[in-house]
């Protein structure tokens, strides 16, 4: 590599964006993440990385910057692979130590990552293209990420404001020379609702189904975007908005939002409290979405991941058998954090073969790619179909081939098309919308309909503050704890205890804390068995801070 570029990487890197803090960062599950105001020489430092990348694999990467669910004042950045993918993990790795070294050694680390992977081509004019979240400090953020891009001369395209599945989207649709779609958000909004009336029709209301749904924008990237989606859609889907950030005056995620919604199982506020009305909530780079609705006694009914899996693989399994072509596989993946009865269901009353992986997009889309239809969602409503080449063509082919019955062709016209109405790069909350509003409409269903199909177990969720998380290592898709010794021993004589109960603790990958999962057959019970292991965890794993209450 030229010396003049060194001299430019630095010169930036001194004067604009000096490495000030101490703070060890780590790429985890979701990239970097943290206060925006420790994040400047972050960012700059990926827009390098991004143009190795880039180089390395002679291909587009994205870069985006959001701290997705998380408060307004953080912000955070990951690296998009070609295929849409997460960065490969073994990058993971270098992504860490870029972010880490000090100014001075940032030439050394350049030159280490370049040597190992023996990128030659240093001249070459790689693009990055870098979107970002609505947060008040992305702006600035983008600039490092532009100055880190432009520093190795690589070229950073900045598509803005937009949602982290679009910037997936635009990444594929570049690498595969536009068969994928436009690389624009024109593009993105025009090959989603195609599909989406393409397969409605003009029939909007069917049996119990209606057309209309409350949309929770959580003041942020979703509710802006889907804005140009509702006047593609016209009647065919009414989208009642709120927490909009520029009609309200709510704050990013604050009380709203489908983390909130999840993890609270609270109803999000700015949204009108309708009972048996069918609600939505995105996140804030809206890759993720739950549905709900509040009963007639104004509790909340939460429809989350593990529900639009099921709803979505059933539908896709039918259409599948329906197509004739025997030998394409089907499968759906999830995490241990997917409620026992999902998996229950779909197991002995779908039939379809069910993948546990370690919690993260990356493992679960990596599973799905070996089915022909690969179903994932992770229970906080994170997720997609892929599938396969062999598939789409084997169903372009009978499509045109008139030997085969006209129900199969039609299956496979159909299925097609949910394929174009499916943003197979990333989970995408627009999409998946679309493709739940579809199917309900598809079932004649309303919410209630779509919840009678299995009953959740009760469920807990806690966080265990220790010393160091990393003393807790986990195998068999984090469901066993191997260290500390003993622990598994104790959280399995704890389990024994409980009808129906289950529970595994592994370390975040996002926070710093140990999280505990339990489910049993009560809530009371699931409370208490969380606790309890929660309690063993702050005992046998160096707990900090208060002890977890057990209660009696
Ligand atoms: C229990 C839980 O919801 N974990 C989340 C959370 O990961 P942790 O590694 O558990 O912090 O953030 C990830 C990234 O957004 C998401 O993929 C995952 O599902
Ligand atoms: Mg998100």
């Amino acid at each position: 590599m030229a010396n003049s570029s060194y001299r430019t990487v630095y010169a930036f890197a001194r004067e604009m964006y000096p490495k000030r803090i101490k703070l060890e960062m780590q790429y985890g599950t979701a990239g970097f993440r943290s206060k925006a105001s420790n994040l400047d020489h972050v960012m700059y430092r990926m827009g390098l990385l991004a143009v190795l990348r880039a180089r390395y694999k002679k291909a587009v990467i994205g870069v985006m910057i959001t701290a997705s669910h998380n408060p307004e004042p953080d912000n955070g950045v990951k690296v998009v692979d070609p295929q849409g993918e997460m960065l490969e993990q073994s990058w993971e790795a270098w992504a860490t130590k870029f972010a880490n070294v000090v100014d001075e050694k940032l030439e050394d680390t350049i030159n280490e990552l370049i040597k190992e992977f023996d990128i030659g081509n240093m001249g070459d004019r790689v693009e990055v293209v870098i979107g970002r979240d609505t947060r008040p400090s992305s702006p600035h953020l983008t600039k490092a990420v532009m100055d880190g891009v432009l520093a190795l001369a690589g070229k950073p395209i900045d598509y803005g404001i937009v949602t982290t599945p679009q910037l997936h989207y635009f990444v594929v649709c570049k690498n595969t020379n536009r068969r994928y779609g436009q690389p624009t958000e024109e593009g993105y909004y025009r090959k989603l609702t195609n599909a989406f009336k393409k397969i409605r029709g003009n029939n909007y209301t069917c049996g119990k189904y209606t057309n209309k749904v409350l949309y929770d924008g959580a003041n942020g990237v979703g509710a802006k975007k889907v804005k140009y989606l509702k006047e593609a859609l016209g009647e065919s889907l009414i989208i009642d908005m709120y927490n909009d950030e520029i009609i309200g005056s709510g704050k990013l995620n604050y009380l709203c939002g489908a983390d909130h919604v999840k993890t609270h199982q609270d109803f999000p506020v700015g949204v009108p409290r309708i009972p048996n009305a069918r609600c939505c909530s995105v996140d804030g780079d809206a890759d993720r979405i739950v549905y709900y609705y509040l009963d007639d006694k104004e509790n909340i009914h939460l429809l989350d991941g593990d529900r639009i899996a099921t709803l979505i693989a059933d539908y896709l399994r039918e259409h599948l058998t329906a197509t004739g072509i025997s030998e394409l596989t089907i499968g759906l993946v999830q995490t241990a954090y997917a409620n026992g009865a999902s998996t229950e269901y779909i197991t002995n009353h779908l039939n379809i073969p069910v993948a546990c992986v370690s919690t993260g997009i990356k493992h679960l889309h990596h599973q799905a790619l070996t089915y022909d239809v690969g179903v994932y969602f992770e229970a906080n409503g994170h997720g997609t179909v892929v599938f396969s080449n062999y598939a789409k063509d084997r169903m372009k082919d009978r499509v045109k081939n008139e030997s085969f019955p006209i129900q199969q062709r039609e299956a496979c016209e159909k299925l097609l098309s949910l394929i174009d109405l499916i943003n197979e790069t990333v989970g995408d909350a627009i999409s998946d919308m679309l493709l739940i509003e579809t199917i309900l409409h598809a079932r004649e269903w309303d919410i209630t309909d779509w919840e009678a199909c299995y009953k959740d177990l009760p469920n807990r969720l806690m966080k265990v503050s220790v010393k160091d998380r990393n003393v807790i290592t986990t195998t068999d898709a984090e469901r066993i704890c191997q260290t500390p010794d003993g622990l598994q021993d104790e959280i399995d004589s704890l389990v024994s205890r409980y009808n129906k109960g289950r529970s595994f603790v592994r370390p975040s990958g996002t926070e710093d804390v140990v999280r505990v999962y339990a489910e049993a057959k009560s809530q009371e019970e699931a409370n208490k068995l969380a606790a309890e292991v929660a309690m063993k965890v702050y005992e046998m794993a160096g707990g900090v801070g208060t002890a977890p209450e057990v209660p009696a």
